[in-house]
């Protein structure tokens, strides 16, 4: 059975006293164990947050290709494995939008972190304007399979991907449960072209994009929806934990 997922991303939000608040409170409360809760910090909080935190997992929102070296401002695979990392996002569309990150990065991106033993989130997602021209098949298969070029089919255990229409992000406009369905299905189809059935069948894709607490039960109760990458609403601790609820009562509800 595929891994439910909900992984909080931060982005570039909170302190470290809210980082300290925040761990706080997930201690005290009870994550559903069915499920991997990620928190997703800005990078200077990952071990403050991974050191302390009970019942979650830590991923980094970013992360370079090179093992080493001279590269300044960029964190390895190894340097994220060792302030606590288990996940990290690669891909994310702000990284592609704003800095310039391209499909060949990425895919180097994912291969190295997952050659160091982190499961990596790959974000995949159209704009309005793609979507709009018909062009939503077209982008997101080229995002996929760029992304997984380097990776051979035993490395797809290690791949989480993440669907997240752009439009979607932040705007408080989540894609229906149906239209999620069916680009996640498209996900699916294209997993199993390239890894085969099985492998396919193994993957975990996550929707993103103003999920809140009272829209995700809806969309995590879609055949090809495995959980969610959360942004504003992961700064909310209530609001992400019964999110995290909802998305393990979809297993209890027979996905
Ligand atoms: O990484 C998270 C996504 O970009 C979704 O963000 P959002 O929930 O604020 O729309």
């Amino acid at each position: 059975m595929r891994q439910k997922i909900v992984a909080g991303n931060w982005k570039m939000n909170g302190s470290l006293e809210f980082a300290n608040d925040f761990v706080s409170g997930v201690n005290r409360a009870v994550l559903p164990d069915a499920i991997d809760v990620v928190i997703c910090p800005p990078a200077p909080y990952l071990l403050t947050v991974s050191s302390q935190i009970k019942g979650a997992k830590v991923g980094a929102q970013n992360v370079y290709f090179e093992t080493s070296g001279a590269y300044t401002g960029e964190l390895s695979p190894k340097i994220l494995q060792d302030v606590g990392c288990k996940y990290v996002l690669v891909g994310h569309s702000e990284r592609r939008a704003l800095l310039s990150e391209v499909d060949g990065q990425i895919a180097k991106k994912v291969k190295a972190a997952i050659d160091c033993d982190l499961k990596v989130i790959l974000c995949v997602g159209e704009t309005l304007e793609q979507r709009a021209s018909g062009k939503l098949e077209e982008v997101i298969s080229a995002q996929v399979l760029a992304g997984t070029s380097l990776l051979d089919v035993v490395e797809f255990g290690s791949l989480v991907v993440a669907y997240e229409p752009v439009w979607a992000i932040g705007t408080g406009q989540t894609a229906s449960p149906q239209q999620a369905q069916e680009v996640h299905a498209l996900i699916r189809s294209l997993l199993v072209k390239l890894a085969g059935e099985t492998a396919a069948e193994n993957v975990s894709i996550l929707y993103g994009g103003s999920v809140s607490a009272s829209t995700a039960a809806e969309i995590f109760a879609q055949a090809d929806i495995d959980g969610g990458l959360v942004g504003g609403a992961s700064l909310k601790l209530e609001e992400f934990l019964v999110i995290c609820d909802h998305c393990a009562n979809a297993i209890v509800g027979g996905k």
